[in-house]
C-alpha cells in the first residue's frame, strides 16, 4: 500500500466518522515522511488507526468540554434584524459566560456575521439588545487592517486605543502573533504586502491586544495552514481558560466538539 493510497482511506474513514480529515492527515503525512517506513508499519491498517483516532479525541474533547460556570459576559437578547423585506435574524438569543466558547453555525447567508456585527455594536438590531460586561476584542471575517501599515504599527495603534502603551502593545502583539506561527510580524512589511492567512492572523491578534474579556471571532482561520489552524483552537482554549468569553463563527462542522456550546442559525434549526 502507497503513502497516498493510505492517506486517501484514512481520510476516507475519518470523514465516515464525521471528523475533518486535514489537520490529522497532515500530521500523519509528516510523521511518515520523517519516518521513512511503510504506513502500515508505522500505523496499521488506516481504517483501524482512524478509529483509534477518533476515539482518543472524542474522549479528549468531551473532557475539554465543560459547562459555563462564570457569570454571562454576552448576553444578546430577542435580536430581531432586517435588510429591506428579509428579515436575517428572527429573535436570536445569544448568551456567553465568562470561561466559555460558543461556536454560531449555519447556511450561508443564515446571519452569523451580522449577529457578531450587531453583538460587537458596529450595527444596531431592529430589535433586541445587547449586554456587554468587560471589554471587547473583534475579528472581522476580513478587512480590519490598514494597507499600509506595518504588523507593529497596527499593534501600536490598537494597543493605544486599549490603553497600552507602544512598547507594551508591540510586545503583546509580537507574543501572540508567535503563538500563531508568525514568529517576526515585525518584519513582514505593511499589511497589503501579507497573504491572505498572515493578515488574518494579524486581525486575530489585534481582536486579543489588551486582553479583552470578550473575543467575537468570525471565521478568523481562513487561510491559516493546518498548524496554524491548530495554534488557533490553542490560543482559543488559553482566552477561554483565562476567563475569557469566546464566540467562534464556523463553518467546520467536524469540529464543533472544541466549543462548549453551539448555536444554529440555519432556518428552523433548533435554538
Ligand atoms: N448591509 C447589508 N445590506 C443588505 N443585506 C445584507 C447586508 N449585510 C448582510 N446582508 C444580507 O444578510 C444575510 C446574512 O448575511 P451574513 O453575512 O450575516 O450571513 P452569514 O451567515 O455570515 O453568511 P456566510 O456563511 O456566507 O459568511 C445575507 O443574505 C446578506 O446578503
Amino acid at each position: 500500500m502507497t503513502v497516498d493510497d493510505w492517506l486517501a482511506a484514512f481520510a476516507a474513514e475519518l470523514r465516515r466518522r464525521r471528523v475533518d480529515p486535514a489537520a490529522l492527515v497532515a500530521e500523519a503525512a509528516t510523521h511518515l515522511r520523517d519516518s521513512g517506513r511503510a504506513p502500515l508499519q508505522v500505523f496499521g491498517p488506516p481504517a483501524a488507526y482512524a478509529v483509534t483516532l477518533v476515539d482518543s479525541l472524542r474522549g479528549a474533547t468531551a473532557e475539554l468540554r465543560r459547562a459555563p460556570s462564570g457569570e454571562p459576559r454576552l448576553e444578546a437578547t430577542k435580536i430581531i434584524k432586517r435588510y429591506g423585506r428579509s428579515t436575517v435574524l428572527h429573535g436570536v438569543d445569544l448568551r456567553v459566560h465568562a470561561g466559555e466558547t460558543v461556536a454560531i453555525i449555519g447556511a450561508n447567508g443564515s446571519g452569523k456575521s451580522t449577529l457578531l456585527r450587531i453583538c460587537a455594536g458596529l450595527i444596531s438590531p431592529d430589535s433586541g439588545h445587547v449586554r456587554i460586561r468587560g471589554t471587547l476584542g473583534y475579528c472581522p471575517q476580513d478587512g480590519g487592517t490598514a494597507d499600509f501599515l506595518t504588523a507593529d504599527e497596527h499593534f501600536v495603534l490598537v494597543g493605544a486605543g486599549r490603553g497600552s502603551s507602544r512598547t507594551e502593545a508591540r510586545a503583546q502583539g509580537r507574543t501572540a502573533a508567535a503563538a500563531l506561527d508568525w514568529p517576526r510580524p515585525g518584519t513582514s512589511g505593511v499589511a497589503r504586502q501579507l497573504s491572505g492567512g498572515t493578515r488574518q492572523k494579524l486581525n486575530l491578534v489585534l481582536a486579543g491586544l489588551g486582553d479583552p474579556d470578550v473575543l467575537l471571532l468570525d471565521e478568523p482561520y481562513q487561510g491559516f495552514d493546518n498548524g496554524s489552524y491548530l495554534d488557533f483552537w490553542q490560543q482559543v482554549w488559553r482566552w477561554r481558560d483565562a476567563g475569557k468569553a469566546v464566540v467562534v463563527v464556523t463553518h467546520r462542522l467536524g469540529e464543533l466538539d472544541r466549543a462548549d456550546a453551539v448555536l444554529d442559525l440555519t432556518p428552523g434549526s433548533p435554538r
